[in-house]
């Protein structure tokens, strides 16, 4: 549903994005993640059809979006990163300037726009949008991206401005939309945010993308390397003996429990080991790296 070939995007002579190969598949919900300044925004810009790229392509639906973006604009939705309103219109008039652009005749723009305010918890606000909440400002700004009934929408930080239950009803709010089919680009810089929501993520990195895939796959990308080393945690009912095995490179012990580094994965001959002993397991596993810390580590990079 989105797919970026090579797409490049040079400012002053410097890359904000770098031949990003990104792909998108319909009906996800992607989270684009990076630290600040890493070229999400400007994906987003290039992708819904307000700037154009220095090199590369991009694709909505099938639309290359520098050759027709008019045909883009009218299956996408894009929630901006600082969104902006009439402060002296209400939210159901700032919608309703908004839907004209659409080509809405007024019984249309009536439905849809009551519809929307309903889904954002806004109906029946009377406020002018200048009096509005930063989070209500965001709802409405949902509401504006959902106006034409996109089949792709695209959400610039979307919870920057939400307190914790701004943020859990926006989930529910995107979970809702994935329900009807819509695909969903999500850009963070909050791993937390978009764990929750996203199926799939892209990690992008000074214009680069460093990983794609499920959150599990992109941690398990860009964790360090340790050579071909496993780690396996242990931990025994009673205290933990001697390991004598050739395999083992070291062990970390706290108590009954202990990570232990191999050469390979030798929990099988270990458990057999620990057993004839006439020790008790209580727990022997590979250890997969933390998720949070292997996003850390890769935004410091
Ligand atoms: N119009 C512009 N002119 C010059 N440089 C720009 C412009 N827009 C963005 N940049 C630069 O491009 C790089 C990427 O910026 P971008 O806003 O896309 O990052 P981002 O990942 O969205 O970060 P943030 O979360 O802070 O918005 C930054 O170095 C930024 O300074």
């Amino acid at each position: 549903m989105i797919r970026t070939e090579n797409l490049t995007k040079v400012y002053n002579g410097k890359p904000a994005v770098d031949g990003l190969d990104l792909e998108v598949g319909e009906g996800e919900i992607f989270g684009f993640l990076g630290p600040n300044g890493a070229g999400k925004s400007t994906t987003i810009l290039m992708l819904t059809g307000m700037i154009e790229p220095t090199g590369g392509r991009c694709f909505v639906d099938g639309i290359e979006v520098a050759n027709d973006p008019l045909n883009v604009k009218k299956t996408i939705g894009y929630l901006p990163e600082d969104v902006g309103f009439y402060g002296n219109m209400t939210g159901e008039q700032n919608l309703d300037y908004f839907a004209r652009f659409y080509g809405m005749d007024a019984k249309a723009r009536k439905e849809r726009i009551a519809e929307l305010l309903e889904l954002v918890h806004l109906d029946g606000v009377t406020q002018k949008a200048g009096e509005y909440s930063r989070g209500m400002k965001q709802r409405l700004g949902l509401a504006q991206a959902l106006i034409n009934d996109p089949k792709v929408l695209f959400l610039d930080e979307p919870t920057a401005n939400l307190d914790p239950e701004g943020v859990r009803e926006y989930r529910e709010l995107v979970e809702h939309l994935a329900g009807e089919g819509k695909t969903i680009f999500v850009s963070s810089h909050i791993l937390s945010e978009v764990r929750v929501v996203c199926r799939t993520v892209g990690l992008l990195s000074k214009g680069k993308l460093a990983a794609q895939g499920t959150l599990e796959e992109v941690a398990r990308a860009l964790a360090p390397s340790d050579g071909d080393a496993v780690r396996i945690v242990v931990e025994t009912r009673e205290h933990l003996p001697a390991i004598d095995d050739p395999a083992v490179i070291d062990i970390e012990r706290n108590g009954n429990r202990a990570v232990v580094r191999a050469k390979a994965d030798i929990r099988d001959r270990l458990s057999a080991s620990l057993f004839e002993q006439g020790l008790h397991v209580r727990e022997m596993r590979l250890e997969e790296p933390e998720i949070e810390d292997v996003f850390m580590a890769a935004y410091r990079r």
